[in-house]
């Protein structure tokens, strides 16, 4: 059977994204990182792969606003392929620093749009947070919408977060609710027993507590959380697996994409 191949893009300031090519080697891909430099001077090559990633990191330095040099840098070089990638429905994911470099070239949370409409910014405290949160996987989401990369979870899991610009915050109400109406929030901060959450457990103040969202056909996937953190169960500070064996639940995002291209 041919093998899946993702290509995990860095650059100046990326990281985890070492933890990221673990994570999709032990989901059965071949996980390639790839500098941004080498892609642009061969810029075709995107295309010998199946999933695309934008890690974590403070790329560029977090300059100006986290992710948005090299959401242009991406946009204004790659724009046209990254466009065509993301609607062949190939599986895309930005993780963290990656979400806001998504959402700031505008590839969420419409790719056919290709406009930013939405922001993530600084954090309510002003500052940089970082700690294990609680997360509701959107029912909706789950039973009704074919996002390819949180199938199979339930409805908490718990992920670490590392930020300082994860305040989410689409531009109006009638963005945030099309998003809500067509399934597109796939996790929302919550407190343990999923209810609404309060600072430290709500670490940005994101607008309806957003912490990943969507495009519509699902593919396309940015959260602020870092699953690439919680492969192994021992990661996690209870020392347990609550999806059994030796996994952790940031593993099964990325099992979910793999899957999906075979
Ligand atoms: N962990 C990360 O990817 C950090 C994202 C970004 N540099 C921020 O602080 O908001």
């Amino acid at each position: 059977m041919k093998k899946v191949k993702a290509l995990i893009l860095r650059t100046a300031g990326t990281n985890c994204d070492c933890e990221t090519q673990t994570a999709f080697e032990l989901s059965g891909a071949i996980a390639e990182r790839i500098h941004v430099n080498a892609l642009i001077e061969k810029k075709d090559k995107i295309f010998e792969y199946d999933i695309l990633v934008f890690p974590g990191g403070f790329s560029y330095g977090d300059d100006i606003a986290s992710g948005k040099i090299l959401a242009n840098e991406v946009k204004n070089k790659l724009g046209n392929r990254i466009k065509k990638f993301a609607l062949s429905g190939r599986p895309i994911i930005g993780i963290c620093n990656g979400f806001q470099v998504l959402v700031k070239m505008g590839l969420l949370p419409d790719p056919e749009l290709f406009e930013q409409v939405s922001t993530l910014s600084y954090n309510d405290s002003d500052k940089f947070e970082c700690r294990w949160v609680y997360l509701k996987t959107e029912k909706k989401i789950k039973n009704e919408s074919n996002c390819v990369w949180t199938k199979n979870l339930p409805d908490i899991i718990s992920l670490p977060i590392a930020h300082g610009e994860g305040k989410f915050i689409p531009d109006g109400r009638k963005l945030l609710d099309s998003l809500n109406k067509n399934n597109q929030i796939v996790f929302r901060y919550c407190s343990k027993d999923g209810g609404k959450p309060e600072y430290p457990l709500d670490p940005n103040g994101s607008v309806d507590q957003i912490a990943g969202i969507c495009n519509t056909a699902g593919n396309v996937f940015g959260l602020m959380p870092h699953p690439e953190r919680y492969i192994f169960a021992l990661q996690h500070p209870a020392r347990k697996s609550f999806c059994g064996g030796v996994y952790g639940w940031g593993k099964v995002i990325f099992q979910n994409a793999v899957d999906f291209v075979k």
